[in-house]
């Protein structure tokens, strides 16, 4: 079972208007999907997107002529709803990351705690396992990976360690990339009984291979070019990486974020980059206690909220 993080807060935030359309780019199980149609009447539309074929096809089971589902990443959203010949939508919903689902089901591959295939792919109808991944990944690429995806201290110890057994023997389970990754972090004496010490690493080969900071940062601007003036775009991410990108694309939407000073800046690049198109709603939300407590994954949630504007040249610096 998902359950859905931010529900009534992530669907209050897109300020329905009744009429309008609106597109849930992370379908998942479709708790926010749901609410959304249950605030519009006959003439409003939801299109909603997942990468996972799982996913798409329990929203298939959906039968109301407002809503369409699609199998593609929200990387292909402009794309997709332009061949739905719609051009501008009234709200828009990233609810990034996995769901629970996926994490729990052992056979997609991507938890450190039920043995399964390592596989880890959001879309299992295409692309590399992880497993596959792993027998062509060099030691410095994993390090590199893991570090940076991961934030995990430990990453050049764990490369090297996947590095060789991998070469003993293609590393192909869930559960024996966990114990190789955590015979390394508890050598290193490190504990810390809040997390299991591959959670991390895990993180790291999940983001990496499902491209999930590289889809987030080309589908922003496509939000922001969709949504009609008004419209408001509502991205609940779970971990800093994500929510960074979120913020910082706000913010340059906002036109508040600063250029570096010192390099030599055209204006019209000045004038473009001061083009404010969004502008930010309340502050960054984050889940009550009574949500974490009765749904530990939304822990580490955090929700940010921004309305498109009408848009018009702003002044130069
Ligand atoms: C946290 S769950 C969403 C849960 C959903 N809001 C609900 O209430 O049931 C995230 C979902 O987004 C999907 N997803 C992640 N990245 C995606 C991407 N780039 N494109 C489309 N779907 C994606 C995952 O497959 C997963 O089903």
């Amino acid at each position: 079972m998902h359950i859905s993080v931010l529900l009534e807060e992530a669907v209050d935030a897109l300020n329905i208007q009744k009429g309008g359309i609106y597109v849930d780019g992370t379908y998942g199980r479709g708790g926010h999907s749901r609410l959304i149609l249950s605030r519009l009447d006959k003439s409003g539309q939801l299109i909603a997107f997942d990468k996972d074929p799982a996913a798409i096809s329990e929203a298939r089971s959906i039968l109301d002529e407002r809503f369409q589902a699609v199998h593609s990443s929200y990387a292909g959203m402009y794309t997709a709803l332009q061949s739905l010949g719609i051009n501008r939508v009234d709200g828009i919903l990233l609810d990034l990351g996995v769901s629970s689902i996926q994490l729990d089901e052992a056979s997609r591959g991507f938890s450190f705690r039920h043995d399964g295939p390592l596989d880890m792919r959001m879309d299992s109808s295409r692309g590399k396992t992880a497993a596959e991944w792993l027998t062509m990944a060099s030691e410095t690429e994993l390090k590199e990976i893991i570090r940076t995806y991961g934030e995990e201290r430990y990453a050049g110890q764990i490369a090297s360690a996947i590095v060789m057994e991998q070469a003993r023997q293609p590393i192909s389970t869930t559960l024996r990339l966990a114990e190789i990754v955590a015979a390394v972090v508890r050598k290193r004496g490190h504990r810390d009984d809040r997390q299991h010490p591959a959670t991390r690493t895990f993180q790291a080969i999940r983001i990496h291979l499902n491209q999930e900071l590289e889809e987030l940062s080309m589908t922003l601007p496509q939000c922001v070019e969709l949504l009609n003036t008004g419209g408001r775009l509502v991205v609940i991410s779970f971990h800093s990486l994500e929510d960074r990108i979120v913020k910082r694309f706000m913010r340059m939407q906002t036109g508040t974020d600063t250029l570096p000073r010192r390099l030599p800046i055209r204006e019209e690049e000045s004038r473009l980059h001061n083009q404010q198109k969004l502008r930010i709603i309340g502050k960054k939300i984050r889940p009550g206690s009574d949500e974490v407590s009765a749904n530990p994954r939304a822990r580490s949630a955090v929700m940010r909220v921004a309305e498109k504007l009408e848009t018009r040249n702003a002044i130069s610096r």
